[in-house]
Order: structure tokens, then sequence, then C-alpha cells
């Protein structure tokens, strides 16, 4: 037998595996990186992040990725250059954080890789009829396994698609496994560059769980602080936000679109959430040339209003307690938006839960691949709308 596969194997049957979880967002902002201790599998999986930390994307490598990102049209050189380029990049970055973590390569099981996506289609965004649900995430498996020595499981995104799902959110696997409570109604709500949220029913009943994005998060903040106050990458603690008025007029506008009515769950991302967009509602709300704090206090306004719909929708009179996860957790301005406009939910964060609100993206990753490891996917039972029960991950071995 290939000695891979013994390998492999031997590390499913541990009852405790390291694993590496990496996500790199549609923020761009970095790539993060948790050292995670997974214990057991399925709904007896206990997670224990050891290290943390998000390495900062260089100013030229963001640059290299907003080549191809979220654009319709690109050089396929690129493209096809970015996806080893990606691999190696990554792997630098973890052997980077081992060195400083004082931990050996080989005293970690496993990487679990989602790569960077440079592209998400769902069906519903790219609206044509002969083709399926689509994402893609460059960063090969491969390469991480071979220049860092470690097993990698990566590009989980398409075995959901293949299964029937939008390719995302993949959240909800990882919030039914670890943060599940009886008698309390959660929500897991994440805000990256789009946000997200998965309800945990307190009734425990599978049946009524489900993960959707909802809207942007921080992308369309971002995308404006970079083109209005360079060098300024994102609105740091929303300062530029408070100084400026909600435009109602474009705040209805940006709402104006069938995303916010499609049924739940559903997927989105900058491809449609773009400064074009933006662009077309200044134009149908009569203020092309709004003030730049003005045109960030009412985006911080469209983000908070799009979840608070979302949530709204699912629970008429939400009486739920709020977990915030993500970087608009640390946007004051966008958080006091979402706490007036819902007074019956109790807002915290999975600290809470004894996982870090930055990490916890990474961490998700780091229970996906522990799952196709030492799980099964019975445990998501018959799955639920869009969430199919099935375990993800490709398998690269280091040799
Ligand atoms: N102190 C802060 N004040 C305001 N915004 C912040 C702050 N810190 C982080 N952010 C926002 O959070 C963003 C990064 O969030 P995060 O890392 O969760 O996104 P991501 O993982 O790339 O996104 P996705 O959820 O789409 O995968 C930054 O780009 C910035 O907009
Ligand atoms: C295609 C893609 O990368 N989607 C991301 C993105 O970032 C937030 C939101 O949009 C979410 O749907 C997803 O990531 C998280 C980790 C998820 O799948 O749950």
């Amino acid at each position: 037998m290939n000695p891979n596969l013994l390998h492999l194997v031997r590390i499913a049957q541990q009852p405790v595996r390291r694993i590496i979880g990496l996500m790199s967002g549609t923020s761009l902002d970095g790539l993060d990186v948790a050292l995670c201790r997974c214990e057991g599998s399925g709904l007896h999986t206990r997670v224990q992040v050891e290290h943390f930390h998000t390495v900062p994307y260089p100013e030229a490598v963001k640059n290299q990725i907003r080549q191809v990102f979220a654009r319709a049209e690109i050089s396929f050189e690129q493209l096809c250059l970015l996806h080893p380029w990606i691999g190696h990049l990554h792997a630098d970055m973890v052997l980077d954080c081992l060195r400083q973590w004082q931990v050996a390569p080989t005293d970690v099981d496993c990487i679990a890789s989602h790569g960077q996506t440079v592209y998400h289609a769902p069906h519903h965004q790219h609206g044509r009829p002969d083709f399926p649900n689509a994402t893609l995430q460059l960063g090969d498996g491969d390469h991480v396994a071979i220049r860092t020595g470690i097993l990698t499981l990566s590009d989980f995104r398409q075995k959901h698609l293949a299964a029937g799902g939008e390719g995302a959110p993949l959240a909800v696997y990882g919030d039914y496994l670890l943060f599940s409570k009886a008698d309390e109604d959660r929500i897991l709500l994440n805000m990256g560059g789009i946000a997200n949220f998965t309800y945990l029913p307190g009734s425990l009943q599978l049946a009524g769980i489900f993960s959707t994005d909802v809207g942007p998060g921080n992308t369309l903040l971002d995308a404006f602080t970079q083109h209005h106050f360079p060098p300024l990458s994102y609105d740091a603690d929303g300062a530029l936000a408070a100084q400026g008025q909600v435009h109602e007029a474009l705040l209805a506008a940006l709402l104006d679109h069938p995303f916010f009515q499609a049924e739940f769950p559903k997927t989105t991302g900058p491809e449609l959430f773009n400064k074009e967009y933006v662009r077309q509602a200044q134009q149908r709300s009569h203020c092309p040339t709004l003030a730049p704090h003005d045109l960030l206090a009412t985006l911080t306004q469209f983000s908070a209003e799009g979840i608070v719909r979302a949530v709204e929708r699912c629970f008429p009179t939400p009486n739920l307690t709020v977990y915030a996860s993500g970087g608009g957790m640390h946007n004051p301005v966008l958080m006091r938006s979402l706490r007036q406009r819902l007074p019956h939910c109790r807002f915290t964060t999975t600290n809470e839960l004894g996982i870090l609100p930055d990490a916890k993206e990474a961490v998700l990753f780091a229970v996906l691949a522990n799952e196709a490891l030492a799980g099964t996917p019975e445990t998501f039972q018959g799955g639920q709308p869009g969430n199919p029960a099935v375990s993800m991950g490709k398998i690269s071995f280091a040799r």
C-alpha cells in the first residue's frame, strides 16, 4: 500500500489532530492562520485554538490578486500563474507562523487550506441557464503540501457545489458542530467582506438550521475608503462613517435589488456588490456626487440594514443571542446600528463560545478537514436545503 495512505489512516484514527486552518476572504487583507487542536469528530468535536495570526498581504500581493479578483474578464495567464503562486505564498506564510510559534511542521497533522476566492458565481448571479452554480478559489493544495511537507486538504467548496449547494456559506457545518446549544436560539453572524449568518435553534432540530449570506459586510466600505481616502485601506473604527450623514434615498436604492428578496439560503460576493453597483444606485437616487463621509455613513447603514432585514425576515420577533465575528465587529458604527435596529437580540462575540472572533473562519476549515478525515457525512443526516450532507476537501499528500 502507498505509505501516504497509511499515514492518512493513522491521522484519521488519532483521538486528537493538530490542524492548521487557513482562510483568505473577500477583504484581501491577509491570510488567517489558526493552529487548532481538534479532538473527536461530529457533534463530539472539541477545538482549541493553540495559535492564531493574520499574516497581512503586502500591497504587491493584493495588486496581483486584484488583477483577477471578482472580474468577469481577466488575463488567463495571470489566473494560471496565480494558482501555484498563491499556493507558495500561503505555504511560506504557514512556515513563518510555525517558526514564530516554535512548532515543527512535523508536529502538525494537516493543513486545511481554503485558498483565495477570486470569483463566485451562483446561478442566480450569472443567470446562464446551461451553467451550474460555480465558485473559484486559487492556491493549489499540492503546492501547499509539497512546500510545507504537511498533508493538505483544500478546495472545500467544489464538493458543496457538486452536491447541489452554492459553494457557500460553509460556516453552517462548523457552527452546528461547535456551537449548537439546547434552549438558546443562536445566530452566528460573521461580518467579513460579505456578511453571513448561521441560525442554530435551541430546539437542536437539524431541520431548522441554516446558513446564508445576507449582503455586503465590509467590501463596499473598504472599496470606497481606498478610493476616497488613500492610503487608508479600511474605515478604522468607523471613524469616517461617523462624520457623515446617511443619505436615505441612496440607502433605499442600494437595498432595491432582487438579492434581498430572494429566498434563504443564498450567497453573493463583490461580483455584485462593488463600486459599479453603488454608482448605479447613486444615479437612480439622484446623488451622483455625494460627499465621501456621507457615502461611507450610507454604506455602513446599508451593511447593517442588509443584516437586520435578513434577521427580521427569518425571525419576526427576534429574541436571539447574536455571536458576532469577522472584521466588521470592530466597527462601532456598524455595531451600534445593529443593536439599535435589533433591540430584542443580545449581542456578544464568539469569544464567549471560546473561539477568537477573528479566527472563526480559519477554524471552520480546520473543522471541515477534521470531519473529512475522522467524521462522517451522516452527522449532517440528509443535509438541509442548500447544505448537502457531504465531507469536503481534496487531499494532497506531501510526498
Ligand atoms: N477596527 C476596525 N474598524 C472597522 N473595520 C475593521 C476593523 N478591523 C477590521 N475591519 C474590517 O474587517 C475587514 C476584514 O474582515 P475579515 O478578515 O473578517 O474579512 P474576510 O475574512 O476577508 O472576509 P470574508 O468573510 O468575506 O471571507 C477589513 O477589511 C475591515 O473592513
Ligand atoms: C465564495 C466565498 O468565498 N464566500 C465567502 C465570502 O466570505 C463571507 C461569505 O462570502 C461566505 O459565504 C464565504 O465564506 C465563509 C467562510 C463561508 O463559506 O461560510
